[in-house]
């Protein structure tokens, strides 16, 4: 359904009570992969879809969603005192009246008390257009605007007297500002630390670790974590999140790893949760009393899409002691930020542990790399282009960008890293950009563009100084064998001089922290507002809310809607349609937005979703790829299999097979891992072969046989399933 075309009913909340609410939390992978598979009918329906919704600017207007009541065109009933005004103050002439009319439009001082009302620009012109109607049309007039009137025409008051007479007017035609009061009240969003009222019980003392990369910082915080009774490990990507529980755990510090499509134990029973646990920053227990707790990056609070997850971590978190590691830039918002918390702050200043060149000569050519060095581009062609450039010269490399899955990123990271393997070159995208430690002597900027998605466009954006300082601080990295120093290049003679500029740059201080709308409002909205859409619920509340600009901005929610629409036909509550709607995603991809409808379409059947429905619909068991076509489309089962397992800790019942689902996953991973190791071979099959590559990745996802094999196979492992 249309937005414009939308029409609320609504319908005082009497008796509706602030539940217990959704406790979602979420992760937005901000890495574009860009898909290039074949799409399915199915699939091709979701992408135009898609496109409407990414080019499709709605303006937020309450005006543009909300009917008004018809409002009766005579004067239901005439009373004596109606008559009685008529004769006190005389007839009242229709030109006179409009005249004093057209002077109450003019008010500025009346717009703004509309406004104060709930009533926007183009709401308040409909309202006035009535109100103008009734008092030109309406005879006898209500004695006490009569009279009002009367006094205007007369000179014994000014027209902006007529504002209450006009409101209440205004009231019968939109009854909904009777609670505009309230649903602002719902979308204040002004004292953030407010929401989080175990944190605020707690004086927590704030330690900012500040400084470089590769300069100790979350050494020193993790150090202080392992010493605790206690602890929690906030990062800011699954990679970093796992180098870390296992860091704890090989030291006999048990921890478990918790990630929005993960819960791995330390614990061989899974009964027991251990006292640390490390996690994506998105899945930041905020319930659970803690000694220590580690947001890592927390420069990230700046981040447009993921900012939120910082800030609700940093504000939330029930520690005593919570360690921040990031940029200086950061140390002026976290101290004006705890003069609302009320915690203590104290800084600890780093210095780089090792030193760091940038080089005044650029590569120049492919001859010219080295051992060690990690070539970082922005898209994948550019990463198939010169693996295949280096095995023609003799040389393996890895390979890690954002699309793959974490077991094959950790292969691949290991292979790089371990000195005795052959493979001594890294070829990866900005998925290596924060915390990680990589074997890496030198970092070659292959180029400083990135293509950003903004509003449904693709735009090609030189990287910020601050992603140019976290990339190139992947070299050198203390405790490796490049220890001694690491050096930074480009590719390019023509890109070198802007890579100086951007890693000399000053980093400006960062002033705003990203905000989000919490689950428990967005219900409360959806009591307000029991038959508006989510995505109508999301434009009335964005209109409707009140942030302090000074220190918080709105992170983008572009993502939330666009699925809220993808999904607006099919029937659930609106408690699990949020859910849907903050699954972690890449909308970019055709497949796996089929398959976020698929599993919306048979929850909203009520039927389970299992391991055999789902091997069905991917036609399992897919084989190893050797078209970079299957490799992509392995990388979007994959993905669909995530959200599977994301859903499942949401909705146990309705997705009762993570098990399962998570063996199939790892099959998926090892193919994609052997893909991967072979990437040239794919790279020259797909070029010499690109309709036959096609070709096979629409059997791959029809093959009958296939299916058949594995559902009877996953009968034999399911024998209860029905
Ligand atoms: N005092 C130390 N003793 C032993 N190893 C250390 C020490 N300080 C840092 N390291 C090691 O140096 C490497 C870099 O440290 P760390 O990851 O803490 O840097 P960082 O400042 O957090 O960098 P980034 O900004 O990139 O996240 C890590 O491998 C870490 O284990
Ligand atoms: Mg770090």
């Amino acid at each position: 359904m249309h937005l414009f075309s939308t029409q609320l009913v609504l319908r005082c909340p009497t008796g509706a009570r602030h539940r217990a609410f959704l406790s979602c939390s979420y992760i937005l992978r901000n890495n574009v992969h860009n898909r290039s598979h074949k799409r399915t009918k199915v699939s091709s329906r979701v992408a135009k879809q898609l496109k409407l919704t990414q080019t499709h600017k709605k303006p937020v207007s309450l005006a543009g969603v909300i009917k008004p009541s018809v409002l009766p065109s005579q004067s239901p009933n005439t009373s004596t005192d109606d008559t009685v005004a008529l004769d006190f103050a005389g007839p009242l002439s229709k030109a006179d009246i409009l005249a004093v009319l057209n002077q109450f439009f003019r008010q500025p001082e009346v717009k703004s008390l509309a406004m104060q009302q709930g009533m926007e620009h183009s709401l308040f012109l409909q309202a006035f257009s009535e109100f103008r109607k009734y008092c030109a049309t309406i005879s006898p007039l209500p004695s006490e605007l009569h009279i009002k009137l009367s006094d205007i025409i007369n000179g014994y008051g000014t027209a902006t007297d007529l504002f209450p007479f006009f409101l209440q007017h205004a009231k019968v035609m939109y009854p909904h500002l009777d609670y505009v009061k309230d649903l602002r009240h719902a979308s204040n969003l002004t004292s953030p630390a407010q929401l989080f009222p175990l944190a605020r019980a707690k004086q927590r003392k704030i330690i900012i670790h500040a400084g470089p990369t590769n300069s100790g910082k979350t050494y020193h915080a993790f150090q202080r974590y392992l010493a605790s009774k206690s602890g929690i490990y906030c990062g800011p990507l699954k990679m970093l999140a796992v180098e870390l529980a296992q860091k704890s755990n090989d030291v006999g510090i048990a921890c478990d790893l918790v990630t929005g499509e993960e819960r791995n134990f330390a614990d061989p029973e899974g009964l027991m949760p251990a006292a640390h646990i490390s996690c994506t920053v998105e899945m930041t227990d905020i319930e659970r009393p803690i000694e220590v707790a580690i947001i890592d990056e927390i420069q990230m609070l700046r981040d447009k899409q993921r900012g939120w997850a910082w800030l609700r971590a940093f504000l939330g978190v029930n520690a005593d002691e919570v360690h921040l590691c990031g940029e200086e830039a950061v140390i002026d918002l976290i101290k004006n930020i705890a003069l609302d918390t009320g915690d203590t702050v104290e800084v600890k200043r780093y210095k780089r542990l090792t030193p760091i060149e940038y080089m005044n000569e650029p590569l120049g050519s492919i001859e010219n790399v080295q051992d060690g060095d990690c070539i970082v581009c922005f898209n994948k062609s550019s990463i198939y282009q010169l693996c295949r450039e280096l095995e023609k010269m003799g040389r393996q490399c890895a390979v890690i960008y954002g699309g793959l899955p974490p077991g094959t990123k950790l292969a691949q990271a290991s292979r790089f890293n371990d000195p005795d393997d052959p493979c001594k070159v890294l070829i990866a995208t900005d998925a290596i950009g924060m915390g990680i430690n990589l074997n890496i002597r030198r970092v070659i900027f292959y180029s400083l563009l990135k293509i950003e998605e903004s509003r449904g466009s693709k735009i090609n954006t030189v990287i910020s100084p601050s992603q140019a300082l976290q990339i190139a601080g992947r070299c050198g990295r203390y405790g490796t064998t490049h220890k001694d120093k690491g050096y930074v290049t480009t590719f390019h003679g023509k890109d070198l001089e802007l890579m100086h500029d951007l890693l000399n740059k000053q980093i400006n201080p960062i002033d705003k922290a990203g905000i989000h709308p919490t689950a428990d409002m967005i219900e409360l909205y959806g009591y307000y507002l029991p038959h508006a859409s989510l995505s109508d619920i999301i434009d009335i509340f964005l209109s409707l809310m009140t942030i302090d600009g000074d220190k918080y901005f709105l992170c983008q929610i572009d993502q939330f809607k666009q699925i809220a629409e993808i999904i607006e036909h099919i029937e659930m509550p609106l408690r699990t349609r949020y859910v849907f709607c903050c699954a972690p995603i890449p909308l970019q991809s055709a497949f796996v937005t089929t398959m976020l409808l698929k599993y919306a379409r048979q929850f909203s059947a009520g039927q389970p979703i299992t391991g055999k429905w789902l091997a069905e619909q991917i036609g399992w068991p897919l084989p190893k790829p050797i078209t970079l076509n299957e490799l992509t489309h392995l990388e979007a089962v994959h993905d669909s299999m995530d959200l599977y397992n994301w859903l499942s800790y949401r909705f146990e019942d309705q997705f009762p097979d993570k098990v399962e689902v998570k063996d199939m996953q790892m099959a998926i991973d090892k193919a994609i891992l052997e893909g991967v190791c072979e990437i040239t071979k794919l790279v020259v099959i797909s070029e010499n072969n690109s309709d036959k590559d096609d070709m096979r990745v629409e059997k791959l996802k029809t093959l009958p046989s296939n299916i058949s094999r594995i559902l009877e196979k996953l009968s034999e492992k399911l024998p209860n399933e029905t």
